[in-house]
């Protein structure tokens, strides 16, 4: 293998590969936490619940238990008076006693349903006078109950393993009473970025290249968007491949991942593929995308090194492209997903064959249906085109190009 790129492999088999590297080379034993320290993170075992919620049949309204049939006839003009029997709170247990037709129970808003009853009228519609109420709107059958189980019946696996938890997940593993939860434990990656000329904004005080780093602070940002990973940033490193070499060394024994910018091209000042020539062994050279198409993957002290671009947008499409869905694919994770709308191209976008393309959009919204307008076909250091557009459509390998006014699937940046 040399630092060329002539052996490019396909979007695809470069998830895989790096999939299959990170399960060989990482594992992320589970640990107990919480539940309100486990949003974020991956549950590593699924949930099932012990018990039904609601767990019995409970009073949705502020009202009175009865038998539906009783209030049939109810109205403003033929009012049903029924014999008030006594009064059932949210921490009442349901009495043996059941109501019988005729009569009815006054119950809040989660209060046990007494048996016999199977409707609740509302307070709204019922008069209370001397020991019965009058009742002056008809009920239904289970009108105003939540039915036992109806949330979750006792034995549902509420949540799959691998589910990033949201805040409504938190909520729903409260609900069954469960207040520790086995998650992954947090995957640790390392970001550096190489360059003779990057400076690093805030250290270097005399920059005269006016080259800032950028790629790699975005790739941090964007990692650290993700609360089961732990990113550690180490900075710019100069293109000197033994200063390099024991950069990636140190990242890789602190970390299950690095994640370097920069130096991936061809030229001799690109260095840090030499480095990785001299220490460790290359698993990839190349991707056949755009932008992206020098990223790379290394192994050092078996820990995998996914080198992405030192172009901005490009070392972006490295970790939207290969980086999450070869996580995700490793972890079987549910979540990370982006958003889907289909909107008309306002013009063709021409594709080299062979190629996965991954092209900005602006959305215009054009009266019922989205317009997506190709920002920037080229410019992989244009940082702006990232900034400015909504999302992006994937163009496949297999086409030339994808026409004007075809419809297309956009994956939501916002
Ligand atoms: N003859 C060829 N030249 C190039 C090829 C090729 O196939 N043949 N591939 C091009 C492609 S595609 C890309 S992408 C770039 C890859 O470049 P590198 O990964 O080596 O990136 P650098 O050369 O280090 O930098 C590119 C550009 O970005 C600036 N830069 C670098 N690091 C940062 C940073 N951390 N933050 C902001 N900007 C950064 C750097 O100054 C350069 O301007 O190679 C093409 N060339
Ligand atoms: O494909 Mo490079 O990645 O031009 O930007």
């Amino acid at each position: 293998m040399d630092r060329r790129l002539t052996t490019l492999i396909s979007v695809d088999d470069a998830v895989d590969l790096l999939a299959r590297t990170l399960s060989g080379a990482v594992s992320l034993e589970p640990e107990e936490v919480r539940v309100l320290e486990a949003v974020g993170r991956i549950i590593a075992e699924p949930v099932e619940t012990e018990i039904d919620i609601p767990p019995f049949n409970r009073s949705a309204v502020d009202g009175y238990a009865v038998h539906a049939d009783d209030t049939v006839n109810a109205s403003v003009y033929n009012p049903v008076e029924l014999v008030l029997k006594g009064v059932l709170t949210p921490s009442d247990k349901p009495p043996s006693e059941c109501v019988e037709p005729g009569e009815a129970v006054r119950v809040h808003t989660g209060s046990p349903i007494p048996c016999g009853a199977d409707a609740v009228v509302m307070d709204e519609d019922v008069e209370v006078k001397d020991g019965s109420i009058i009742v002056y709107k008809p009920v239904s059958p289970g009108q105003n109950i939540s039915r036992r189980g109806e949330d979750f019946a006792k034995g549902d696996v509420i949540i799959a393993r691998g589910t990033i938890l949201n805040p409504v997940h938190i909520g729903v593993i409260s609900s069954i009473g469960v207040d520790r939860v086995k998650v992954y434990r947090r995957l640790r990656i390392g970001v550096l970025t190489s360059g003779n000329e990057v400076c690093e904004p805030g250290i270097d005080r005399d920059c005269d290249t006016l080259i800032y780093n950028s790629s790699a602070r975005l790739i941090t940002a964007l990692l650290r968007q993700s609360r089961f990973i732990d990113v550690k940033y180490y900075g710019v490193f100069p293109d000197d491949p033994e200063i390099l070499s024991d950069a990636v060394v140190e990242a890789s024994m602190e970390n299950d991942l690095v994640v370097t910018t920069g130096g991936t091209g061809i030229s001799e000042g690109d260095a840090l593929i030499d480095a990785m020539l001299n220490t460790g062994k290359i698993v990839f050279r190349g991707v056949k995308m755009r932008p992206g198409r020098p990223t790379t993957l290394s192994l050092i002290n078996n820990k995998p090194v996914l080198h992405l671009s030192g172009y901005p947008v490009a070392a972006w499409t490295g970790y939207e492209a290969i980086l999450i869905p070869a996580v995700r694919k490793w972890l079987g994770l549910k979540g990370l997903e982006r958003l889907v709308v289909y909107a008309r191209l306002s013009r063709r976008i021409p594709n080299t064959v062979g190629y996965r393309s991954y092209i900005r959009v602006i959305l215009r919204d054009a009266g019922g249906e989205y317009v997506a307008e190709p920002y920037m076909l080229r410019g992989s250091g244009v940082l702006s085109s990232l900034l400015k557009s909504h999302g992006y459509i994937v163009v496949p390998e297999n086409v030339e190009g994808v026409e004007k006014d075809s419809v297309v699937p956009v994956y939501l940046l916002i």
